[in-house]
């Protein structure tokens, strides 16, 4: 049994604030929250402080992948699971918890090098959530929505999630390999909750920045998703993938280009999965139909590197 509830937070860095605004603000509709940062971009989807935090810096990169337990009981928990793997857990100061508006925060590497925290007792605001489009973002017991981060240790990085985390295989996909003796690649979903992945792990050329795929958010309506896209195409974004449902999670969404390489996910009409009955599947095409990626930018984290 996990005691990881769900996706948290993300908190990333960027050279270009003022691109961010507009991408998230002025397009997928979040409301803007405020932070310990003055100049950092506190985005809020629900009644926490912060969903999503972009702070400026001088290059793109994930800062930190926030996954969310119970209490303190379950936080003390994933600390000791997570140091019995061997791997060097930091507990995080009163303050740094603080500006991260949880009571108390661990934080340690997965095994692909990427910054997680777990917290527990986030700081709720109680302001109305005004959103762009009026715009409800699916949230709550299904948490904040998922991530689908790269790695080069594949096997590693998805035994830790799994037998260490606890997180629960989701089915796959193969994207590569099986030929000329290289051997099969399969992206891998998680679940930890209802929402059908919260996590995937993507097999990737290199470790290095932005250290992310994609951050999936999902809203309540069709209307709310096709008007996002209609905003973020007129503020000039690059569209990677057209409109499409998935064929594992059934949700109808599209991709667009965030500065710093990497995309943002949005849809709607995500299924449910009942785990009375659920079991892991491979789909044999990411979609139904749509999700047309040939007029993507090329991701970061899949261009190789010297
Ligand atoms: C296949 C799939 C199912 C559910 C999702 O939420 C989802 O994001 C995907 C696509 C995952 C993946 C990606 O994001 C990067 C580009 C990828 C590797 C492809 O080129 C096909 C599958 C894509
Ligand atoms: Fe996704």
């Amino acid at each position: 049994m996990t005691q990881i509830r769900g996706l948290g937070y993300l908190k990333v860095q960027t050279r270009d604030i003022k691109r961010w605004r507009e991408l998230v603000i002025d397009g997928l509709g979040f409301a803007e929250g405020s932070g310990p940062d003055p100049e950092g971009l506190y985005l809020r989807m629900d009644e926490r402080q912060a969903r999503l935090i972009v702070l400026p810096g001088e290059s793109d990169r994930v800062l930190a992948v926030g996954w969310e337990v119970r209490d303190q009981f379950a936080l003390a928990a994933v600390g000791r699971a997570v140091e019995a793997a061997g791997v060097a857990v930091k507990v995080l100061s009163e303050a740094e918890a603080a500006e991260r508006a949880a009571e108390q925060v661990i934080a340690f590497e997965d095994p692909a090098g990427t910054p997680v925290e777990v917290f527990f007792g986030p700081v709720l605001d109680h302001s109305p959530v005004i959103t762009g489009m009026g715009q409800r973002f699916v949230t709550g017991p299904q948490g904040m929505g998922h991530v689908v981060l790269p790695t080069t240790a594949m096997q590693e990085t998805v035994s830790f999630y799994t037998e260490v985390l606890g997180f629960l295989p989701r089915g796959a996909m193969k994207v590569g390999g099986g030929q000329g003796g290289v051997p099969v690649l399969r992206i891998r979903f998680m679940g930890v909750n209802q929402r059908h992945h919260s996590l995937a792990i993507c097999p990737a050329p290199h470790g290095e920045e932005p250290g992310l795929v994609h951050l999936m958010v999902e809203v309540d309506t069709l209307d709310a998703v096709g008007m996002a896209l209609d905003k973020v195409r007129k503020l000039g974004f690059s569209i990677s993938s057209t409109l499409g449902r998935h064929t594992n999670d059934k949700m109808v969404s599209f991709y667009v280009r965030a500065p710093g390489g990497w995309d943002i996910e949005y849809g709607c009409e995500g299924m449910l999965v009942d785990e009375t009955y659920y079991t892991a599947e491979e789909i044999t095409a990411d979609s139904y139909w749509g999700h047309d990626w040939s007029g993507s930018e090329p991701l970061a984290a899949f261009i190789p590197r010297s």
